[in-house]
């Protein structure tokens, strides 16, 4: 346990130096397989490179690799967390994070990989990644993870046919059906996007792990699965929202969604983001992806485009027609894109008001805020060793700039909000339950009620 700037105990941060833990295995074994991964790509790319930029491309390549071999061998050997050299515009905010560390740790310990926060050295493996690419020009702007990113896309067709043929038969109904119909609807495109986070290539450091069949026939039989569902309290959110909008109350329509995987989960975001807006129970919607290649999968602006592009372009009616509208809605204004570079600090989201007043301030305006995958749900709950029975507010640690549901699978040891026995029964049943992606929550928090709407 550790006492915060605001003197309350907390527990302590996950880290490798428990060996044998879920951090411990991942610095260990993942995180290296991952960088040798980033390390054969930009190798496997060398007549890419000098294809377009000539020998300064094989230059560029070489010095990329030494650079990634040397990360990958600091990491290896545990040695000091090294601060950035690369002047870009948040090197000086991760170096100041480093010093923080380092004050925490008194001096009597190195800031290294074996013992310092999990989220902080895996959070800086991904920026050492994008410093090494930086500080070699004319492959700075290369996104190594790339190709992994778009195959997810290509490999899960059918499970996208058939999600867009299930939104277009919904989406012709959803003028004049029952609130009850609409909620239906809405529930079983929460629990797609839900289940679409699945599919990430960190968890399987890079191993394929698209969508292979119907995301809604798959609903009925992964329910069970669902450890907190607080889905009651997101509907009731959104439709008291619509309802303030009705009456002329202040409530601005807008649902932020705080982006995770690219892939089949990007195309579950979009086709819920879609359904929002054409119910009615959203007028705007905002998306928040990351600003370089992150965490192996995550949604960068590049694949946000992309994937528009790609659904328009399918040879297939109502992908291209949900392609269509989405890029309609960009046009319009009605969703827009941003990547505030928070979202690739290693930070937990209870330091957001402080150091990132601008996001925190433009979240403020959301009626619901929806985190996506497990990366997230750690950062909300600060990825320390919480009891499973503290509640998620507790665990939120004063984070609530406006009402918030974590839609997540389960792909780290942390989990808080259950039941009393409900984590000794999954243990009992299952366990490595925390770690293996099969199991997830829906998991809602409202800040106090005397919000004034
Ligand atoms: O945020 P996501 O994409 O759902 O998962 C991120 C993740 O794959 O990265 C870490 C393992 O390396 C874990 O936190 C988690 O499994
Ligand atoms: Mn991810």
């Amino acid at each position: 346990m550790a006492a915060d700037q605001t003197g309350d105990v907390v527990p302590s941060s996950l880290s490798a130096k428990v060996v044998g833990s879920f951090a411990y295995l991942t610095v260990r074994d993942r995180l290296p397989t991952i960088l040798t991964k980033v390390i054969d790509t930009i190798h496997r790319n060398k007549n890419k490179f000098f294809e377009e930029y000539g020998e300064e491309g094989i230059q560029a390549e070489k010095q990329t690799i030494s650079l990634l071999s040397k990360l990958r061998n600091e990491l290896q050997t545990d040695k000091p967390i090294l601060a950035l050299t690369d002047g870009l515009e948040d090197a000086d905010s991760w170096n100041r994070y480093l010093q923080r560390q380092q004050g925490q740790c008194g001096g009597q310990e190195v800031v290294s990989w074996f013992k310092s926060p999990w989220l902080y050295v895996e959070c800086y493996m991904y920026r050492r990644i994008r410093e090494a690419l930086w500080l070699n020009p004319p492959i700075s702007g290369y996104d190594v993870f790339n190709e992994g990113k778009t195959r997810s896309f290509f490999e899960s067709q059918q499970a996208i046919m058939a999600l867009c043929t299930y939104f277009e038969a919904v989406d012709k109904k959803t003028e004049d059906i029952s609130e009850n119909q609409l909620r239906e609807y809405f529930n079983k495109l929460l629990q797609v996007c839900l289940w679409g986070n699945k599919c990430d290539l960190s968890i399987s450091a890079g191993v394929d792990n698209s969508q292979k069949i119907s995301p809604i026939d798959s609903l009925l039989a992964l329910q069970t699965f669902i450890l907190v569902d607080d889905s009651d309290a997101v509907w009731s959110t959104l439709i008291s929202a619509r309802q303030q909008r009705q009456s002329g109350k202040r409530s601005s329509g807008r649902v932020d969604f705080v982006l995770d995987n690219a892939g089949f989960e990007l195309v579950t975001d979009l086709v819920l983001a879609d359904f929002l807006v054409s119910s009615g129970l959203a007028g705007e919607v905002h998306f928040h992806g990351k600003s370089f290649p992150w965490f192996v999968s995550d949604v960068t602006a590049e694949d946000f485009q992309w994937t528009i592009r790609q659904t328009m372009a399918a040879n297939h009616r109502w992908m291209s027609q949900r392609g269509l509208r989405w890029q309609q809605y960009v046009k319009e204004g009605v969703w827009s894109y941003h990547d505030h570079p928070f979202w690739t600090q290693p930070n937990e989201f209870c330091d957001m008001a402080a150091d990132a007043p601008d996001l925190y301030a433009a979240l403020q305006v959301a009626d619901l805020l929806l985190f996506k995958g497990d990366l997230n749900y750690r950062k909300l709950a600060g990825d320390r060793d919480w009891d499973h029975t503290v509640d998620f507010d507790t665990a939120l640690r004063g984070f609530g700039p406006a009402p918030l549901c974590s839609l997540r699978t389960l792909k780290a040891n942390i989990q808080v909000g259950l039941q009393p026995g409900q984590g000794s029964k999954l243990s009992s049943q299952d366990p490595d339950w925390m770690t293996c992606g099969k199991y997830a929550v829906i998991q809602f928090y409202s800040p106090n009620s005397d919000r004034q709407d």
